[in-house]
């Protein structure tokens, strides 16, 4: 039995006190949901303020990206120990961060090695974009991006993560996919390709969401789907009384 796990990508939204003022909205509602694990990813700033919140309690911290190098001479990035410090997840390969800052399999495929070996649980974003989809791209897109991803991962370590499926056309656009279209990824692709290369094991216990355009009135609707076991939530994760009902959805 895969544990139902969402988490919330605040991308880059609210400021430190911003980010106060919204958690200790949500926070009863959602410490109340205990069969589901659930995450807040907040910016970098304000990662030590809501791990402030947070501390001591059922609801976990992310962070949206991580560097793979330890420390150095690298302006403007974060290392593995500074976010191990405040968080226990870090989502790695976004679709932002592949269609807008040049991340590619190889690099999220780094930073997924440093997240692991800092003891991070690394959530790895996945999707196709519309026009791949559109030319019947989607097997070779996603199934590339789980392998190359995942490459060189031991099966222990391929138990320690998860996969968020996002399809790049459902993101912010309110035009979320449809429940048995999200399924028929999860459980004909990215399943499948796990199989191939990490065995049936790692398969079926590998917990995978869905994200893109997630509601409190659709979440349901993925949830009931055998194969997905969760939401990587973003514009419904800064509404406090969405955010809520889609991760009590999660826990029916
Ligand atoms: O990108 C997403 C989460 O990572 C999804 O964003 P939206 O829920 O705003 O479509």
């Amino acid at each position: 039995m895969r544990k139902p796990f969402v988490a919330g990508n605040w991308k880059m939204n609210k400021t430190a006190a911003e980010a106060r003022a919204l958690v200790s909205e949500m926070l009863p509602g959602l410490r109340a949901v205990e069969t589901v694990e659930r995450v807040i990813c907040p910016p970098f700033t304000a990662l030590s303020t809501v791990a402030e919140l947070l501390a001591g309690g059922p609801v976990g911290l992310g962070a949206q990206n991580m560097h793979w190098e330890a420390s150095g001479a690298f302006t403007g990035e974060v290392a593995p120990a500074m976010v191990k410090e405040f968080c226990q997840y870090v989502i790695l390969g976004h679709s932002e961060r592949r269609a807008y800052f040049g991340e590619t399999d190889q690099t999220v495929n780094r930073r997924l090695k440093a997240a692991l070996a800092a003891g991070l649980t690394p959530i790895v974003c996945v999707g196709e974009t519309l026009q791949e989809n559109e030319s019947g791209q989607t097997y070779k897109v996603v199934s590339g991006q789980v392998r190359g991803g995942l490459e060189g991962l031991s099966v222990e370590e391929v138990g320690r993560l998860v996969i968020a499926y996002e399809p790049v056309w459902a993101i912010g656009t309110g035009r979320a996919a449809s429940g048995s279209d999200a399924n028929a990824v999860v459980d004909g692709i990215i399943r499948p390709t796990l199989q191939e290369v990490f065995g049936n094991a790692a398969a079926d216990a590998m917990r995978v969401l869905y994200g893109g355009s997630v509601t409190g009135a659709n979440a349901a609707e993925f949830f009931q789907m055998p194969g997905i076991d969760g939401a990587l939530v973003g514009g419904a994760s800064l509404k406090p009384a969405d955010f809520v009902k889609i991760v009590q959805a999660a826990a029916q």
